[in-house]
């Protein structure tokens, strides 16, 4: 941890292991982020990125180490991990008969805090309908999911994850299907929630559409952070290409 930062994500030397898998995919990896950091997880394919998101989230196994998440431990209270952190995945597929309209997908991302079983209240619907300004997607709320475009379909995924209001935010490849105009929509979108204090961890190949904000860029390589360095939102792609030809 930095001297007078609260840590929101506290790693420490973490191995982590997929079911089945015969070796750690992460190794021995230390990594804590504060308030407000926008942090972008740059490096090879296979490198371990997404797996790092995961790791953060509860989702994989870690089998050794230290990791704290909003104050909760990772490796006992996943459940409760995942109710405050926000996680728009890099590849997700709705049927097109999935009994859901866009509007209600938003209003699922106020689940963790409403319970499943209780009716939304008049604040979760403020959050709900404020997620959907905010994505831009206010024509779609009565569309079923399933019969969206995959860039519709990824605007919604982020409305649900806004609607959340997470104490942290991953996004994996989250503008991988945006448009031109969408990426730069989203660019204000993402600056007004680290402006927030809501710490963002993104992992990304495309680096064309970072708010303009300090950028703290960690770069992966065969499941340890090689580079962890502090740079403008526009020198991170050279600053990815310097690190990935160094390492
Ligand atoms: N569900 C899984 N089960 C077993 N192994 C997995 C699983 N998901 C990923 N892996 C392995 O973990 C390693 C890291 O994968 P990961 O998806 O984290 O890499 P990445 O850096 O995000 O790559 P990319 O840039 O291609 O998205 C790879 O060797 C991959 O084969």
């Amino acid at each position: 941890m930095r001297d007078g930062d609260l840590s929101v994500i506290e790693l420490k030397g973490i191995y982590t292991a997929y079911e089945g898998g015969d070796k750690p995919v992460i190794k021995d990896l230390s990594l804590s982020v504060g308030q407000g950091e926008f942090v972008v997880i740059g490096g090879p394919n296979g490198a371990g990125k997404t797996t790092l998101l995961e790791s953060i989230n509860g989702l994989v196994r870690i089998t050794h180490g230290y990791a704290m998440v909003c104050g909760l431990d990772v490796r006992r209270s996943g459940n409760d991990v995942r109710k405050k952190v926000g996680y728009v995945i890099q590849n997700f597929y709705f049927d097109p008969f999935t009994p859901f309209t866009v509007g209600q997908v938003v209003m699922m991302g106020r689940y963790g805090r409403l319970g499943f079983f209780n009716r939304p209240s008049e604040a979760d619907h403020r959050a709900a309908d404020k997620a959907i300004r905010m994505a831009g997607i206010e024509d779609l709320v009565s569309k079923p999911i399933g019969t969206l475009s995959g860039g519709q379909q990824q605007k919604a995924m982020i409305a649900h994850n806004i609607a959340k209001e997470p104490d942290i935010m991953l996004l994996d490849e989250p503008f991988s299907n945006l448009d031109f105009r969408a990426r730069e929509y989203f660019q204000g979108v993402l600056k007004d929630i680290v402006k927030k204090g809501t710490p963002v961890v993104m992992v990304s190949h495309a680096f064309d559409g970072l708010p303009d904000v300090k950028v703290r860029l960690v770069i992966m390589s065969e499941g340890r952070i090689s580079a962890d360095m502090v740079c403008n939102s526009g020198d991170v792609e050279g600053a990815v290409r310097r690190a990935c030809v160094v390492g």
